[in-house]
Order: structure tokens, then C-alpha cells, then sequence
């Protein structure tokens, strides 16, 4: 079939968000912003002991950026798990006075709905980002924020920036205002990539067609756009070989597997205290000549270095959009294992 006709039926797929991310984001910045705002602010008042970001693949790397930004900017401890990680890890801190994200866009992820029951069981107070409000953790949760799109990553995520950057504002730091302010400019920057993005993600993915085995390196404020494509999108919608790696580990180890053998490399590259170590491992890389995209932040200087997952998403997923089709997979929701009633279980469960 027709790559083109390929890519219009695709733009109702879930995967393919990219049509919808400028327009969403900017609807939830205006409907929900102020009610994450009034929560940081909650937060401060109650004097929150510990926060917990929970979920799973997408939904749980997105959480990844809360913490990264408490921790860079506030002074409230906080934690990052997948879900059953924080069910078996039981923090002994996880009490009345802790407060518990967790995302999920079916509201129905088998590890994210028993991660919110525990959550429960030990009184913490419990905010989920669901797709829809009467999803089953949508029922279940005290505090519930239904983004009502299929921006699954972006939305969560940007829920997290701006819960975790107001409680900093609030508590007095005004490094992050800067932070604050760009965020606003985001939904029009994703609504122009998504029309400029289109072309070099075409000719890109037809460069790596044949390509069997990807890994996926990021670091910093990186990390979880890396993680994200690496592990979830192009396993799980490109159905190729690959893996996540920090990139600040890679000379720890990995490098040497290119003795023997020259898989491709995606790497992101910030613009934040990580870009200098990142560009030794993209020099090491280019000297050993492996096939290598580099996504880098450097190409947005007006947006600040810490929204790089918002800047670099779009470039990405165009390219595992067009590399799906020219793989032959021509509907880009089906899936071959998850969501089949085979990975996930219990009563009213739908994921994975
Ligand atoms: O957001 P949910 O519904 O909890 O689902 C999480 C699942 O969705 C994905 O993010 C995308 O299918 C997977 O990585 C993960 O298994």
C-alpha cells in the first residue's frame, strides 16, 4: 500500500499522537493547569512528607520527570517505580503523609491498579492521570485527572512538570519560572513539527530500513524520552531488536559488544549539564562507524533545555511511524501479545 495512504489512516491510530500533541496539550494546559497548580500548592500547605511516581512503560516514564525536577528544584523527597516495583518494595516511608501518582491511559494496567491499591492500604493519599474519569483507577483514586486524549506520554507528562515546578516556585526557587513560562510555548512548537518533521523522519527511516537491532541511549533530562522509544515504541511498533541504555553507562561496558558486531544507535542529546558526556559518546560512536541518529536539542534554543522531552518526541515518532509502515506493519495499534488477555490479569483488567 501507499506509504502516504498509510500515514492518513494512521493519524486515528493511538500510537500516532503527533496530529493531536500541539492542540491536547494546549486544551489541558488551560482546563487542568490551574487545578496541578492549586495541588502543588496543597502540598506545601500539608506539608507532604514524600511524593511517589508510579506506572507503566509510558506511563510511568513520563512520572520519571516529577521526580527528576523535585528533586533537581524542591526539597521534598520523592521516588520513581514501576508499578510492582512499588508494591514489592513497600517503601517503609509510604504512610498517610506521602502522595502517590500514578498514570495510566486505559486506567486498567493489571500492575498500575494493584500499585494503586496499596497505595490505598497504607492511607496514602492517591492522584492518578487516567484517560478517562471512570476508568476503574478513576473510580478508585482520591484526586483524578482525566486527560481525555490519546497523548499518553505528553499529557502525564506535562502534568508532572507542572506540579513539580509550581511546588518549587511555591516554596521559593525562581530558577524554575524560566521553566514555567516555556512550557506555554510548547503547543506550538509541537504543532509546527509535526508538519516540519514529517519529511527528514521519512528519509531517515528509509536510510534504517533494514536495520534489525536498535538501542536507544539518553541521559539526563533524556532519560525517559530515551527509555520511552527504546524499550516501549520501537519494540513494541516497530517490533525490532533493541534496547534502552543510559548513555552515561554505555562506556561502561556496552561499548565493547562492537567488537564483534555494529548494531544502530538512536541517541538523544540535551542541551542540559549531561550534553558534554553524551557528545563523547556520540564521537565514540561516529569512530567506530555504526549506524547512528542523533536527535539533538541544540536544534530548539528558544525552548529551555530542561523541556527536551517535549521537543524531541515528535522527531522520533515520525520516524518510528514511517519505519512501522516501510517494515510492513500497516496498522499501527495491533499488537501480537499485549492487551490480548494473556499478560494481564484480574477482575475488570485490560493491560498488557
Ligand atoms: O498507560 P497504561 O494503560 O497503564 O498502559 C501502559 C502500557 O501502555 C504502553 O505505554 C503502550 O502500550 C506500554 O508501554 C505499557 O504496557
Amino acid at each position: 500500500m501507499d506509504l502516504e495512504k498509510l500515514v492518513e489512516q494512521g493519524i486515528n491510530s493511538l500510537l500516532f499522537t503527533a496530529p493531536v500533541l500541539g492542540p491536547d496539550l494546549e486544551r489541558f494546559l488551560e482546563q487542568q493547569g490551574q487545578a496541578l497548580r492549586k495541588l502543588a500548592q496543597q502540598a506545601v500547605e500539608e506539608k507532604v512528607t514524600h511524593i511517589y511516581w508510579v506506572g507503566s512503560g509510558n506511563s510511568q516514564i513520563n512520572l520519571l520527570s516529577g521526580k527528576y525536577l523535585l528533586d533537581k528544584f524542591s526539597d521534598i523527597p520523592s521516588d520513581c517505580f514501576t508499578s510492582y516495583e512499588f508494591v514489592w518494595s513497600n517503601p517503609k516511608r509510604l504512610s498517610e503523609k506521602s502522595w502517590v501518582f500514578l498514570a495510566s491511559f486505559s486506567g486498567a494496567t493489571e500492575d498500575t491498579v494493584v500499585a494503586l491499591r496499596h497505595a490505598r492500604a497504607k492511607n496514602a493519599k492517591t492522584i492518578v492521570l487516567v484517560n478517562k474519569a471512570d476508568s476503574l483507577m478513576g473510580k478508585e483514586a482520591d484526586v483524578v485527572f482525566a486527560y481525555e486524549s490519546k497523548a499518553l506520554y505528553i499529557l502525564p507528562l506535562a502534568a508532572a512538570y507542572l506540579f513539580a515546578l509550581e511546588l518549587a516556585r511555591l516554596q521559593g526557587n525562581t530558577e524554575v519560572e524560566p521553566i514555567i513560562r516555556d512550557l506555554d510555548k510548547v503547543p506550538n512548537l509541537l504543532k509546527r513539527q509535526y508538519l516540519e518533521e514529517k519529511e527528514p523522519a521519512k528519509n531517515l527511516a528509509e536510510q534504517f530500513k533494514k536495520e534489525t537491532i536498535f538501542y536507544t541511549l539518553g541521559s539526563g533530562v533524556l532519560y525517559g524520552l530515551a527509555y520511552k522509544f527504546g524499550l516501549t515504541v520501537f519494540m513494541e511498533n516497530m517490533r525490532v531488536h533493541g534496547s534502552f541504555m543510559n548513555a552515561v553507562e554505555f562506556r561502561h561496558g556496552p561499548a565493547e559488544m562492537l567488537d564483534r558486531a555494529k548494531p544502530s544507535f538512536v541517541i538523544l542529546q540535551g542541551n542540559d549539564e549531561s550534553r558534554m558526556v553524551v557528545a563523547r559518546v556520540i564521537d565514540l560512536l561516529r569512530s567506530q562507524e555504526v549506524p547512528l541518529i542523533v536527535y539533538d536539542m541544540a536544534k530548539y534554543p528558544d525552548i529551555h533545555p530542561l523541556l527536551a522531552p517535549f521537543a524531541l518526541m515528535i522527531p522520533l515518532q515520525w520516524f518510528a511511524v514511517y519505519s512501522a509502515f516501510m517494515r510492513g506493519i500497516t496498522d499501527l495499534d495491533e499488537r501480537v501479545l499485549m492487551g490480548r488477555g494473556i499478560m494481564g490479569k484480574g477482575n475488570g483488567i485490560t493491560w498488557p
